[in-house]
């Protein structure tokens, strides 16, 4: 297995959708498949209704994209969903999961090791420590910035991220993650930036693709592992 650090997927812009912001399949459809061509890293398919039909139509065709550009398709909170999808599209499938939701080691046995498994850990070092244990690929802090899609996420110390350099493992920093913030994010040891709204909210979705990623280029890491 490839190590996580050096996982080329595990660097760079980490796209989530919002059914506020795509609300049909069409701009779902669309705003991903323009996301994964301007160079996304990973994509996070984050849909929060109870529409299990819906849930299973959109992320199916999330994955057949995601497949076309050798992009891993991430989903957010349903362990059942994910290995549906990875039983179809095999073990290009990851699942994020945030302290409300499924074990991670549960996670870890029933996905397999080669899956992608992301875990919420704040600012905490030792959530942190304990995802690691469990069998995390990737550990996400946050929210830094103000948040669009999620304001009442509770505010997180980037100092966090270089506290937990030694854990080897790539993190991603989440919540109001723009042109303007991705340099701080990056600086302060981020591997990775996952951001909703300064993509999926932009008008320009390639644009603003590419400018995350050229910031995020531009930064060296100061919080190394
Ligand atoms: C990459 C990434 N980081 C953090 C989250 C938040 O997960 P969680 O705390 O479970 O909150 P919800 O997204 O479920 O509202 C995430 N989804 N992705
Ligand atoms: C899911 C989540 N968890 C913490 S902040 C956040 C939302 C991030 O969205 P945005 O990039 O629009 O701030
Ligand atoms: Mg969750």
């Amino acid at each position: 297995m490839v190590a996580a650090l050096d996982n080329p997927a595990l660097r760079g812009i980490y796209a989530i959708t919002d059914s506020h912001l795509l609300p049909d399949d069409r701009s779902l459809l669309g705003a991903c498949e323009t996301a994964l061509e301007a160079g996304i890293a990973l994509l996070q398919y984050r849909d929060k209704s109870a529409d299990d039909a819906l849930r299973w139509r959109q992320s199916d065709a999330l994955a057949a994209l995601c497949e076309r550009h050798a992009v891993p398709l991430i989903i957010n909170d349903d362990l059942a969903l994910a290995q549906r999808l990875q039983q179809r599209w095999g073990a290009s499938i990851g699942l994020h999961l945030g302290q409300e939701d499924a074990r991670l080691s549960e996670a870890r046995e029933r996905l397999g090791g080669a899956a992608i498994i992301g875990a919420t850990c704040y600012d905490s070092t030792r959530l942190a420590t304990a995802a690691a244990q469990a069998g995390a690929s990737y550990l996400a802090f946050g929210r830094f910035f103000a948040s669009k899609t999620k304001p009442e996420a509770s505010p997180a110390r980037l100092s966090v991220l270089s506290e937990v350099a030694t854990l080897g493992l790539p993190r991603v920093a989440i919540g109001g993650i723009d042109i303007d913030t991705a340099g701080q994010a990056r600086a302060a040891g981020a591997e990775m930036l996952a951001v909703v709204h300064a993509i999926f909210g932009m008008p320009d979705i390639a644009g603003a693709v590419r400018a995350l990623a050229t910031a995020v280029d531009a930064t060296a890491a100061v919080g190394q592992r």
